[in-house]
Parts: C-alpha cells; structure tokens; sequence
C-alpha cells in the first residue's frame, strides 16, 4: 500500500486525474472557490477525509485559491494512498463548484 509509485504509474493515474499535475515527488491541483468562507469550507471537508482516511493533503490557502499536493511523507514520494486522496479531493471540490 505504501509503494512508491514509478514515474511512469504517476503519469498514468495523471491521465484520470485532469486538473492534477505532477511526478513522482507528488501530485498537485489549484482550486478557485467563489469566496474565502466557501474555500475554507472546502478545506473543512478535505480535513475529514484525511482523517477518515489517515492521510493528509498539504493545502496552500491564499484568500480563496486553494493548493493541494498530495504526497506519502514516511515513504518520500506517490503512493496509491495519494490517488485516492486526490480523488477524494476531486469529489469534495466538484460538489462545492
Ligand atoms: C501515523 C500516521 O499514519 C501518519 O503519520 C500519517 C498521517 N498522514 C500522513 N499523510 C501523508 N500525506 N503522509 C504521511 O506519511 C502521513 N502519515
């Protein structure tokens, strides 16, 4: 579960994940909400998917853009456990569009 994803992988799982960028050394997308309470709200309900998930997005918040990167610290590069974090992420920006 905790395997460093290759580059190639990382690519590959990119291609399902259309506003993410990255490499092997983490994936990340920016998000504009319409207002601050409303990211801030977004980054409530990433937060209780990270718990749920025990794993945790690094988030940039400047007003209302928000930047995710997603990355296995304990393993120092992508794991499969980042995918489904971004795709989690993914979920929870798309209901708040
Ligand atoms: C003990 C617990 O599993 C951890 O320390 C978790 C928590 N969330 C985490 N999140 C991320 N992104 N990387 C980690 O290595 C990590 N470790």
């Amino acid at each position: 579960m905790a395997d460093l994803l290759t580059a190639d992988a990382v690519r590959e799982e990119l291609g399902g994940l259309s506003d993410w960028s990255g490499d092997p050394t983490g994936i990340g997308r920016t998000v504009q909400l319409g207002s601050f309470p409303d990211a801030i709200a977004v980054v409530d309900r990433v937060a209780a998917v990270a718990e749920e998930l025990d794993h945790h997005p690094d988030i940039d918040i400047r007003w209302r853009t928000l930047t995710f990167r997603c990355v296995t610290h304990s393993a120092g590069g992508v794991t499969h456990r980042d995918i489904e974090l971004a795709r989690r992420i993914d979920d929870i920006v798309r209901s708040a569009a």
